[in-house]
């Protein structure tokens, strides 16, 4: 078939609803855009007013009410309502400008979202999958022809919601608000995303105490029983769809981790907090490097939050050192892993299986200040350590005083500090209070969006070190790329390929430069990603080998746009 049908072909769109159920459909309403001839063709007339408005009109208006809302979360609901309704129209009026967007539909608005989610939930979107009435009837769940062509899944059990911990099935917001970005970012087709809450409880007495709580009324179900639900879903998801991509998402540090370990080797599958946060700072961290932090193999890196974030980011941090001449040894010593018990040692009791390799020598710490319960704090590492760089993944706000970051701030000529908890009332410190603290020195970013701060006189932008820079990326790469399995070298890979775009590459003065590309080309970020993760999948042979530009071409025919194509009766 040659091209130019192809494109013909593929620009208008076969479906078989027409009337109501078309224009109940998301991802096929066009609401008063629908033409005469498909009036005719759909049986539509009657149901729709008689103008005919372009998507652009629709949007126009559409943003306009939304400007005369109150507040950025009555925007977040009402833009959720319009997916709910016409989805191409809610990515029309997001994609003009992704920057002031994404703050609404994404962090930190979602935050509040989910904690809000069953007083503002209005429709069903996804799949709420509860313990109680689904264990043993997920498969047939699944089957329903209305799935047929989902490639891309975001589940989550609401367990560690961003940083604010377990929301139940209010954890809802966050799978939806993922897949958004998959689209928005991505080009993926909304029509083949599935946001999934696995729904296994709560232990959250507010949601359990509220009459309005929409999830499963009941205390988390843990231990054999969890893992035995999650085996059933993985395994109707693996037989439903095996090109699947399946994306985990805000599940506790060691749920995380063990489901991850479990079904990588088996499916298309990865954690987004553990390895797509850990993609976004290790390019971050190279940029950093070019703006004036220390070498890679000068690096001495301490984290504050050693759950699956912390964790994701030392492996993912120390395999690139390993690439750089280093051993495993040399490079996990680098890191200095601290959480509520402070600092992770050997032998200490709950070392989990993802904070082993980096748990220091127990003698490491000889002559260090211990606290009442025999933990080494937070500012005895940093004042013992003197680190080049500071990660937060920890969820507590203010953490990063001005005593913690002041050893660092003496003594590296440039400071990186990633203070990456969410939503903005979590995070460690503000890139004010950081900038200030550090006389203007530290290279700093943070997991949502902050405004450019004044500092002496220069405004310093603030980069956003979130793995909505990674994540839509890895999606394309796998409808686009048919990867079957997700790989670390993949994630350095789009590491590699964020770095090579940052601002400071290219720079005349890199130390002033953001590290990122702006949140305004995330999906020129995206397409670079995946053409890296799709590259690095056929040298690990895990995607079909394909020349680079059949690659391109795939790229290309993957992404979808907003935009209403022509409607034929199949
Ligand atoms: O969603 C975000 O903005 C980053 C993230 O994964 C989290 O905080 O859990
Ligand atoms: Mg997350």
């Amino acid at each position: 078939m040659s091209d130019t049908a192809r494109t013909m072909l593929s620009s208008s769109l076969k479906t078989a609803l027409s009337g109501r159920e078309l224009l109940d459909c998301p991802v096929l309403n066009k609401g008063n855009a629908f033409d005469r001839r498909e009036r005719d063709l759909f049986g539509l007339h009657g149901l729709l007013p008689a103008s005919v408005a372009t998507l652009a009109e629709q949007a126009d208006l559409a943003r306009a009410r939304l400007a005369a809302l109150p507040d950025n979360f009555a925007r977040h609901i009402a833009l959720r309502e319009i997916q709910d309704r016409n989805e191409t129209l809610f990515y029309a009026i997001i994609d003009e400008a992704l920057e002031a967007w994404l703050p609404i539909i994404y962090t930190p608005a979602i935050g509040r979202a989910c904690r809000e989610f069953s007083h503002i939930w209005t429709r069903p979107r996804g799949l709420f999958l509860n313990y109680a009435d689904h264990r043993g009837r997920i498969a047939e769940i699944l089957a329903s022809p209305q799935f047929d062509g989902v490639r891309v899944i975001v589940a989550s059990d609401g367990g560690s919601i961003l940083g604010i911990g377990d929301q139940g099935a209010n954890g809802m917001g966050i799978p939806i608000g993922k897949l958004s970005l998959y689209t928005a970012c991505g080009g993926l087709d909304p029509a083949r995303a599935l946001p999934v809450l696995l729904d296994v409880g709560t232990d959250n007495e507010t949601l359990l105490a509220d009459p309005e709580y929409i999830g499963w009324r009941h205390a988390r179900v843990r231990g054999a029983q969890y893992d035995a639900f999650i085996a059933e879903f993985v395994q109707a998801v693996n037989t439903r769809w095996p090109d699947i991509a399946l994306h985990w998402e805000d599940l506790s540090g060691a749920d995380a981790l063990r489901i991850l370990r479990r079904y990588r080797g088996d499916m298309c599958t990865y954690n987004d907090d553990i390895q797509g946060t850990a993609g976004v700072t290790a390019g971050a961290l190279l940029a950093a490097i070019r703006a004036g932090g220390a070498a890679l193999d000068a690096q001495k890196i301490v984290i504050f939050g050693a759950g699956g974030a912390g964790c994701g980011i030392a492996d993912l941090l120390a395999q690139m050192m390993v690439a750089g001449g280093m051993t495993a040894q040399e490079a996990s010593r680098r890191f200095f892993m601290v959480d509520i018990n402070g600092l992770v040692r050997e032998g200490m009791p709950g070392v989990t299986e993802g904070q082993q390799p980096f748990a220091q020598p127990a003698d490491v710490a000889s002559g260090w200040r211990v606290d009442d319960a025999a933990h080494i704090t937070l500012a005895e590492v940093m004042a013992h350590v003197q680190p080049t760089m500071l990660i937060g993944t920890s969820g507590q706000g203010g953490a990063f005083t001005r005593e913690i970051v002041a050893p660092m701030a003496r003594q590296a000529a440039r400071p990186i500090i990633f203070a990456l908890s969410n939503p903005t009332a979590n995070i460690e410190a503000t890139p004010a209070d950081l900038l200030a603290w550090t006389q203007g020195r530290a290279i700093i970013g943070t997991g949502g969006p902050f405004a450019p701060v004044d500092y002496a006189g220069r405004m310093r932008p603030v980069d956003q070190i979130n793995n909505s820079y990674v994540f839509p990326g890895v999606g394309l790469a796998v409808v686009a790329g048919g990867i079957t399995r997700m790989t670390d070298g993949m994630f350095l890979a789009a590491a590699h390929a964020l770095a090579a775009l940052s601002p400071a590459a290219g720079a005349a003065d890199p130390t002033t430069a953001p590290l990122l590309p702006p949140v305004s080309e995330l999906r020129l970020v995206a397409t670079a990603v995946a053409r890296a993760v799709i590259m690095q999948g056929q040298k690990e042979g895990v995607a079909p080998q394909a020349s680079a530009h059949e690659v391109e071409a795939a790229l290309g025919d993957a992404v979808w746009t907003a935009r209403y194509r022509p409607y034929e009766k199949a």
